[in-house]
């Protein structure tokens, strides 16, 4: 695995593609307190997984930790099936930070520029690298704006959602494998959010395996996303699947009713089954609280539920 060169045109052969997949983690800060406990997941080429949960389920941890960023307390990640340490190969793995890392003085060709010539071989000539930002420029939509100044408070630049797609593109610049975002579309208006998605679409067709931390997605993004990963609030797995059979997942476990009821967007409506806001119909039906007092709905773990349904697929 160290040993792989990079193409340096985002198709990689399929000897660079990335398939990271992760059982048990589990995450204890140093006050002994735990972050995550027990998710499992995939995260694989040529797909975005988008990964949801209630805040502070350990979302960002979970990135940081597939990243190599942080180094989980229990459990297992491998690589193309094999255990490995994301930080053996963290030049093949990229995070894009929820805050922009732009210098404001600097155009995008420019900025994406310099991440290239810090992050590729020192010995890749300059022609080689001026193809490939022309490339990135091109991969990320901003060919338009490549000679504009990124800009700041002071300094009018570009657009909110430009500028998210340059910092994805600061990270791309490495050539990555794998390449995580924490909340991307944090502070962009949905139209852009949308953008910026579909750009990610755009960079898993060419074989690199996406990740990125969602929030509060509205339908069109929730439904472009090709795997959804989600965790309940202690940072366990409730789901980890196709995107389009999340859903049927939750309703089979009594749901339906609930779902089928509301004109609610299905991803907060999944966000909502898993803080509880929404119950399976077996409780709703439940005459009242004490002649139920174990009642199906609260007694149902989400996660273990997951795990039956995962254990009875693979049976
Ligand atoms: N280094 C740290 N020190 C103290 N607490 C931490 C640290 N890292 C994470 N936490 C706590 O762990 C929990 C999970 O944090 P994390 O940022 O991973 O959650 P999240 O799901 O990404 O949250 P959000 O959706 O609100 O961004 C939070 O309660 C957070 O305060």
């Amino acid at each position: 695995m160290a040993g792989l060169k990079r193409s340096m045109d985002l198709v990689h052969d399929p000897s660079l593609r990335l398939a990271l997949s992760f059982e048990g983690l589990s995450y204890r800060l140093p006050s002994g307190e735990a972050v995550l406990t027990d998710a499992c997941g995939e995260v694989l080429p040529g797909e975005l997984t988008a990964l949801m949960g209630p805040s502070g389920c350990g979302k960002s941890t979970l990135i940081n930790l597939l990243s190599g960023k942080l180094t989980p307390s229990s459990g297992s990640i491998r690589l193309n099936g094999r255990p490995a340490r994301p930080r053996e190969v963290h030049k093949l793995i990229a995070f894009v930070p929820q805050e922009d890392v732009l210098l404001p003085t600097l155009t995008v060709t420019e900025s994406l520029w310099v991440s290239a010539r810090l992050r590729l071989p020192a010995e890749t000539p300059a022609s080689q690298l001026n193809e490939w930002v022309v490339r990135l420029v091109d991969l990320l939509g901003l060919t338009h704006v490549k000679d504009a100044a990124i800009g700041d408070v002071a300094r009018r630049g570009l657009s909110g959602g430009q500028r998210k797609r340059v910092n994805v593109g600061v990270e791309l610049a490495a050539d990555p494998s794998l390449l995580f975002l924490d909340e991307p579309t944090s502070g962009l208006d949905s139209t852009a959010a949308l953008e910026l998605c579909s750009c990610l679409v755009g960079l898993a067709s060419h074989g690199i395996a996406v990740c990125a931390v969602l929030h509060q997605p509205r339908l069109s993004l929730f439904e472009l996303t090709h795997k959804l990963l989600l965790l309940d609030p202690s940072g366990r797995t409730v789901y980890m699947g196709p995107t389009e059979a999340a859903a049927d997942h939750f309703c089979s476990l009594g749901f339906r009713a609930a779902f089928e009821s509301s004109r609610e967007n299905v991803a907060d409506l999944l966000l909502d089954a898993i803080s509880g806001a929404i119950r399976p119909s077996e409780q709703t039906a439940a005459p009242s609280d004490q002649q139920t007092p174990h009642g199906a709905a609260r007694s149902l773990d989400l996660a273990e539920a997951w795990r039956a349904a995962r254990a009875d697929t693979a049976a």
